[in-house]
């Protein structure tokens, strides 16, 4: 939104503002406009007398009111000497939008603020402003207490000394322009002008009119089989084995059909809207002097790197601001394309001049880098090299016109009188690719071009041979006019160009200007406006391709832009957050056969491994889970799709957070003071419990009595208890009706209500497994109650642990950790945890590990081995360990603060027999189970 005030009698106002005369009021305080600023000069003007000071407009659907007052410069320090700068007009934009009520508002804007002179010149109509002062402000953010934004505009007499036309017009305009994401914006930019919509297309007509454009673009035409069939005659089996469309390889093929196409269009346009074209058509017609008075120069491009659909949007956005890009594109198209081994300099072949060739690509051999390197980045080129290009060695040039670059030599022989001059736009590397089969892959990505190069005077492989294709409409929705294609052969009708112009031997047979081709490739449009210099382009591109994106067209994307740093990182990222998505698409499954089959590059698989491993990583986390949603579930449909979640965790991590599970927040903390109160007790208190049995894991386990570990190699483990054990000690809880073996509890004395306080948290996380235990059942298809008979027997076991504080650097050697990795044993693990941290879950396909993070009033579940088993590895039994807190006070801090768990291990009954559960799988992987003899022989080997 913008705003502009017409200021008259400048003069005058100069001298009210700066006229000597005491301000009226202060205006540090009171800004002083609606009127009451300045009420009395030398002059006797008042504000009143003039509109600038009166009026307080409010624009933007009344968000902003702006206003302009008379100020001070502003006081640089008390040594500020009244009077010695002239007071200045000020700018203050007020955000009406903050509302008190909501203290946090914000809104940013930014803002420019200039100075123009009227535009009154005789004649001289539209906007045209010539900017005398401009004041740009970017993000800007207005909120409570500081809802306005000032900015002091230059002193009006300087404005007067410096600029003829506000002085001898009396007048200027100040402008406001205010662009804030919440509303419209109009203009953006002081070059964005209001032009008339008659104008602008006059102008976006004006694209391939062969009678005024002074620059000729050469292009190939790719021929479509899926938009002009051929008829089977007609058709050549290599034309139409390999639609265009298809991303049937990341092998690129060989063969292309296409034909010669020419856009016309006007160096005066392209200079201003690339400073490739500026480049490279300035100088070549600055060395074109010697042409004869009274002839147009025409400047021919033969363009390397795109096709003709590319090269015509990318006109059209030069001409009019707008382009059409395809809705799905083909990105192994689009690194295959015009350019990539193609060539339009080839046009020069036997045959007819404008008829559809099967062309052969040069340079099979050369790797997919140095062919995405002719796409170099935006290097401005320097002028083009001259090189022949028109008369390929053995192969018969049917191009008289055509010239070298650099060369002033018109061509009399044809009919029009155009001089021409020819410039390849190709990449440097293309010179090479050409001469040799074996490409040198040295032109590595992001090498800018600096140079467009004349393609080499070599011939492809194969000299191109005509196809017949039939002549009519190539896309149904833009039917050329009936001159288009002439009804016998173009060489026939050449009179019937439409524009009559003869461009090579033949006549151009293609209406002008051109029907639209149908949109075109994004990626292409991306890669030609990074040659070009075309950033905003580039940009439009990129955006399109990133909003049209899928899980489908992902993989070839990413594997497509592998030149471009920023769009293929951002295609990554989209396809590592998709992965699950990406990962079963047929595209994806494609590569992977290549790989199988030895056909990808080293390093597609190499980006491939590093995509996966980034997918894989991401998909490893620990979710949150509302487990409220399934104990109070109101429907079934919600307590499926949790119990779907948990499993879907379980499977994939092994890990969940959940909250709304019943517990409340008080019992937990009891049982964690009852804990630190236990394990306060003197050493000798707590020896005469000691755990004794793994059979009864029950009693206290002194620091260093137990090494937790995958290992079930008892000798390792006792080498690894000596070496590195855990720096831990915990108190083991089992039920307390056992038969057989009994709970140590300490003396009620010692630690008052301690057992009862225990023995009720057991039952609770009893309970809590038994509902867990159902959504496991539902999750993976079974009955909820499936679990039921098989975990009622409580055979569990609850461990308060406490980590003491010690060195950091007790922790950092190798194999040390508070536990050491290691996955449970049982069904599910409850785990408690305080706030201190240090619980990492291994990621099983990286080998890496995440932080546990403790997330207040959650509790962190994991898959045990029994239950693992159980499933058939259906749900994962990941390692854990627990290692100094990630968070420090201070580097230097040396001391890890101490730290406290309480986990619940459940367990199936000790008579259950564990064997996989139906709906995993075909083949069991394990031999049933029993479980106490499973755990009973994993803890025997874990304890000293
Ligand atoms: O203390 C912790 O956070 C985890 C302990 C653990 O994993 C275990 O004891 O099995
Ligand atoms: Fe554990």
């Amino acid at each position: 939104m913008g705003f502009e005030w017409v200021v008259r009698d400048v003069h005058k106002l100069r001298d009210f503002v700066e006229g000597r005369g005491p301000l009226s009021i202060d205006i540090e305080n009171d800004r002083g406009v609606d009127g009451a600023a300045g009420e009395v000069d030398e002059s006797s003007a008042t504000a009143d007398d003039f509109d600038v000071l009166k009026h307080s407009p409010i624009i933007g659907d009344n968000k902003f009111k702006l206003e302009i007052a008379r100020t001070s410069p502003p006081t640089e320090g008390a040594t500020q000497v009244a009077g010695t700068k002239p007071d200045t007009l000020s700018l203050y934009i007020t955000c009406l939008m903050l509302d008190s009520t909501y203290a946090d508002y914000e809104m940013s804007a930014s803002m420019m603020t200039a100075v123009k002179c009227q535009d009154d010149r005789v004649g001289e109509r539209g906007a045209r402003p010539d900017w005398v002062w401009e004041n740009w402000q970017s993000d800007w953010v207005f909120r409570e207490g500081n809802e306005v934004w000032a900015c002091s505009l230059p002193p009006l007499s300087a404005l007067i000394e410096n600029n003829s036309r506000v002085r001898d017009t009396d007048s200027l305009v100040i402008c406001v322009q205010i662009h804030c994401p919440l509303g419209p914006f109009f203009p953006s930019h002081p070059s964005a002008y209001y032009v008339p919509k008659d104008l602008l297309d006059g102008l976006e007509a004006s694209l391939d009119n062969p009678n005024t454009g002074d620059v000729r673009f050469v292009c190939l035409e790719r021929y479509k089989p899926d938009v002009v069939p051929l008829t089977p005659t007609e058709a050549s089996p290599s034309a139409t084995q390999r639609p265009a469309s298809s991303m049937s390889s990341y092998s690129h093929s060989s063969q292309m059909t296409a034909r010669k196409r020419i856009i016309y269009a006007h160096s005066d346009i392209l200079t201003r809207r690339s400073d490739y074209f500026a480049t490279m058509l300035s100088s070549s017609f600055a060395e074109n002097q010697g042409h004869i008075p009274g002839e147009r120069k025409v400047h021919t491009i033969v363009v390397e790197e795109a096709d003709f659909e590319t090269i015509y949007w990318l006109l059209k956005y030069c001409y009019a601001n707008w382009l059409l890009l395809k809705e799905v594109d083909d990105p192994r198209a689009a690194v295959d394309g015009v350019g990539a081994g193609w060539s339009a300099n080839w046009l020069h072949a036997r045959g007819g001049e404008w008829d559809w060739k099967i062309f052969n690509k040069v340079g099979m051999t050369e790797d997919l880098e140095s062919r995405s390197a002719t796409s170099g980045e935006e290097g401005v080129p320097s002028p083009p090299a001259g090189a022949p290009q028109a008369s390929q060695p053995g192969m018969p040039s049917s191009d008289s016109n055509t010239m070298r670059a650099g060369s002033s030599t018109r061509t009399p022989s044809t009919p029009s009188r155009a001089t021409t001059k020819t410039n390849t736009i190709a990449p440097s590397t293309r010179q090479s690719t050409s001469s040799s089969e074996t490409t040198s892959p040295g032109s590595s990505r992001r090498t800018p071009t600096t140079m467009p190069i004349n393609i080499p005077a070599t011939r492809p492989k194969q000299a191109p041979s005509s196809v017949v294709i039939p002549r009519q409409s190539s896309y149904a929705s833009v039917p050329p006019p009936a001159t288009h294609y002439p009804p016998v052969s173009p060489r026939a009708s050449r009179i019937r160009g439409s524009s009559g112009l003869t461009i090579g031997s033949t006549p151009d047979p293609h209406v002008h200007p051109t029907p639209p081709p149908s949109p075109a490739s994004a990626l292409s449009m991306y890669q030609i406006a990074h040659r070009y210099t075309m950033p905003r382009l580039a940009n439009l591109a990129l955006e399109h391709m990133m909003s049209t994106i899928t899980p489908q067209t992902s993989f070839a994307l990413l594997l497509a832009t592998s030149t471009w740093d920023d769009l293929h990182g951002m295609v990554e990222d989209y396809v590592v957050e998709k992965w699950d998505e990406v990962a079963v698409s047929e595209e994806f499954e494609r590569c992977c056969d290549e790989v199988a089959a030895g056909e990808a590059q080293p390093n597609f698989i190499r980006g491939l491994a590093t995509v996966v491993a980034d997918a894989n990583d991401s998909k490893f986390r620990i979710p949150v889970i509302d487990f409220s949603k399934f104990r109070k579930a109101s429907s079934s449909k919600e307590k499926q799709e949790t119990a779907n979640e948990i499993v879907d965790a379980f499977k994939q991590s092994g890990f969940i957070y959940v909250s709304g599970h019943g517990i409340p927040s008080g019992t937990v903390s009891n049982v964690f003071q009852k804990s630190a109160e236990f394990f306060k007790l003197p050493t000798e208190v707590k020896d005469k419990l000691a755990w004794e049995d793994p059979r009864s894991n029950r009693g206290y386990v002194r620091i260093g009595r137990e090494r937790v570990t995958q290992s079930q190699d008892a000798a390792e483990i006792a080498q690894l208890r000596t070496k590195a054990p855990d720096y831990k000690e915990s108190m083991e809880i089992g039920r307390d009706w056992d038969s057989e073996w009994r709970n140590m509890w300490p003396q009620e004395g010692d630690a008052p209500a301690f057992k009862s306080t225990m023995l009720a948290f057991y039952q609770t996380c009893h309970d809590l497994h038994v509902e867990m235990m159902r959504s496991i059942a539902l999750g993976l298809g079974l009955e909820e109650r499936f679990f039921d008979q098989k975990i009622d027997k409580q055979c569990h076991n609850l461990r308060l642990l406490s980590y003491p504080s010690i060195k950091r650097s007790l922790l950092d050697g190798e194999d040390q950790a508070r536990a050491g990795a290691h996955s449970d044993y049982g069904t599910l693990t409850l785990l408690f945890q305080d706030m201190v941290g240090g619980l990492q879950v291994r990621n099983p396909n990286t080998g890496s590990y995440i932080a546990a993070t403790p997330i207040p009033g959650t509790i962190v579940i994991n898959v045990g081995d029994l239950l693992s088993r159980w499933s058939n590895d259906v749900l994962r039994s990941t390692l854990h360990r627990v290692v100094a807190p990630s968070h420090k006070v201070s580097d230097s801090e040396a001391i890890t603060p101490q730290r406290q768990s309480i986990a619940f291990f459940s367990n199936p009954n000790f008579d259950a027999e564990i064997s996989c559960l139906p709906n995993c799988g075909t083949e069991p992987k394990y031999p049933p189970v029993n479980t106490e003899d499973y755990i009973v022989g994993r803890l025997s080997m874990t304890y000293t």
